[in-house]
């Protein structure tokens, strides 16, 4: 396994990397777009930080690729897009840097407050003025935070212990977290109209780019201060700039661009009433060696064991949620896998519908193994539970999961469905049967059965005549196939049932050729789970 670390992490993370048998490590720094394309041809995994872009291009130059790692929070700098198509795992490190950011926020709040970096600079060039760089306190003034996630919620605390008045404007903020961490949740435009100072910590989606522009800066109160250690483009820089040179925006502190690196003739650096820092909210020694060890450990559990955490395109599952998701993963792949070789090629629409414990578990994982399973036979591309939604769209499969909560007879139910061009139904139903939770096949296509869901299967609707199971039995035997377990199900008797088979070699030609031309058979399905 190649791993390319592109932008430096920790030298921890990176040494993590290089203790794992098997693993081949490449660091290379400071790469061009044209050096990514050849660096990354044969490797398994990149780490990055946001210095690399890993766009379409670079995928497709990198066939073997399953995983990129972002050392922080914002994938900006990933077409997490196309990794999805391309079953690309991309994840991040949400948690490891937020005290940094949260710190260096504050830090451009209190340089907002009192001029520290403009007078150290005079220092600097010898002089000694005590009247320029007056300050204002934050004692009692409001604090507008816009965004309360991690990062938001840090500067909270700090705010609060500085004794300020804290408002927030978050759409997704849950009033109980917003008491909890005694802030007031407003709407925006109060935010703006009350605050003394505004710092902005989301990230930036269509919904947040230039949510601070002229408009919302004309609903600020005069001598409003703003902050943005969070992504360039949230607040609009040539508003910013207009608002810093009239003094209705008294001061500013950005750590993000609109473009980085910065513009060496950006205005924003000649302007008295700003302070600029090169995107260093990450910067510290902790927050590094945090991100970088996680990377490189959730890279790892990736490679070697499947184990996928902080993915930002597919649902994550850590360890313990692993132990009690395992066996539905398993079922669900088969019932997926059974389905598609039971029905014909034209399928409309595949339906999945749970009942039991499974209801109340995170489901979105054992729906893409579902449609993973269902997709292995058919579709050329390696599908993996990163792209499995988006081939079976592709494909002009419509997906449609149910949680029901009516009874069954077993403990859990899966039953998964697919609906073919003409609109006939064809399902299979599988539950995890005792301590073992072994996956089971319990119904197909309406008819109750019982059967290991393992191995191979011979599915057959004969009909409902004496002496069928000696026949079937018979021309198996002549195969030289053995039969492992068997199960019958008929609805009315003497119309057709069904047999499902499991035996411990397929088959050969001749004898599916015979099976499925004899008479008293409707229907023959050579399946492997
Ligand atoms: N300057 C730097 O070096 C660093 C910057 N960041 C950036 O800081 C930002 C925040 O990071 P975290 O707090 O860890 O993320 P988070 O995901 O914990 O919080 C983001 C918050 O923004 C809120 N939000 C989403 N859309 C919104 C909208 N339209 N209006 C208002 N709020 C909205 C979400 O509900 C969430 O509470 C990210 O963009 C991240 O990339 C993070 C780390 C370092
Ligand atoms: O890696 C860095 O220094 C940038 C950190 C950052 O912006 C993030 O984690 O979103």
């Amino acid at each position: 396994m190649k791993i390319l670390v592109a932008d430096k992490i920790s030298a921890k993370g990176v040494a993590y990397l290089r203790e794992q048998p098997g693993f081949e490590v490449v660091e290379a720094y400071g790469s061009s777009p044209e050096q990514v394309l050849e660096l990354v041809k044969d490797v398994h995994a990149i780490a990055v930080r946001s210095e690399t872009k890993i766009t379409r291009e670079v995928l497709d130059a990198a066939p073997e690729l399953k995983v990129v790692g972002r050392a922080g929070v914002g994938v900006d700098n990933v077409d997490v897009e196309a990794a999805t198509e391309r079953g690309v795992v991309v994840m991040n490190t949400p948690s490891g840097n937020t005290i940094a950011t949260a710190e260096l926020t504050f830090t451009h709040l209190l340089c907002g407050a009192r001029p520290v970096p403009q007078a150290a600079a005079t220092m600097k060039a010898g002089k000694w003025d005590r009247k320029a760089f007056a300050g204002v306190e934050l004692f009692h003034k409001t604090l507008g935070i816009v965004g309360m996630g991690r990062i938001g919620g840090e500067v909270a605390k700090r705010a609060k212990a500085f004794g300020m008045r804290v408002v927030a404007y978050d759409p997704y903020l849950a009033p109980s977290r917003a008491k909890a961490m005694q802030v007031e949740g407003v709407e925006l435009d109060t935010l703006l109209a009350e605050s003394d100072f505004i710092t902005v910590h989301m990230p930036l989606t269509d919904d947040t780019k230039y949510m601070i522009d002229e408009a919302a800066l004309e609903k600020c109160k005069s001598g409003v201060r703003l902050f943005n250690c969070a992504r360039g483009g949230i607040i609009k820089e040539t508003a910013l700039i207009a608002a810093l040179k009239t003094g209705h925006v008294a001061a500013a502190g950005l750590d993000v661009y609109e473009d980085e690196p910065l513009a060496v003739d950006s205005e924003l650096r000649s302007l008295p009433n700003v302070s600029l820092t090169p995107h260093l909210g990450a910067s510290t020694a902790e927050a590094q060696a945090a991100v970088g060890v996680e990377i490189a450990e959730q890279i790892t559990d990736v490679l070697k064991s499947g184990v996928i955490r902080n993915a930002v395109n597919m649902p994550s599952i850590d360890g313990a949620a692993l132990k009690v998701l395992g066996p539905y993963l398993d079922l669900g792949t088969k019932l997926g896998t059974l389905v598609q070789q039971i029905s014909p090629a034209q399928i409309a629409a595949l339906k999945i519908t749970y009942w039991g414990k499974i209801v109340d578990l995170d489901a979105n994982a054992v729906t893409r193994a579902i449609q993973r399973g269902f997709l292995r036979r058919i579709s050329a591309d390696d599908v993996n539970d990163v792209n499995a939604p988006f081939l079976l769209k592709s494909l002009g499969i419509e997906a449609e999961v149910t949680k029901s909560n009516s009874d069954s007879d077993y403990t859990d139910l899966i039953q998964v469905e697919v609906v073919d061009g003409e609109g006939t139904s064809h399902r299979a139903v599988g539950t995890l049967l005792g301590k073992a939770q072994q996956p089971r096949i319990v119904g197909i296509n309406g008819r109750e059965v019982e059967v290991a869901a393992e191995g191979k299967l011979l599915v057959l609707e004969n009909l409902d005549l004496p002496g069928m199971v000696g026949e079937i039995g018979t021309l198996l035997g002549r195969a030289g196939v053995n039969i492992a377990d068997m199960s019958l199900s008929r609805l009315v008797q003497g119309e057709t049932a069904y047999m499902v088979v499991r035996v411990d070699s397929e088959p050969k030609e001749a004898a599916r050729e015979e099976i499925k031309a004899h008479p008293k058979i409707k229907l023959a399905k050579f399946v492997q789970l």
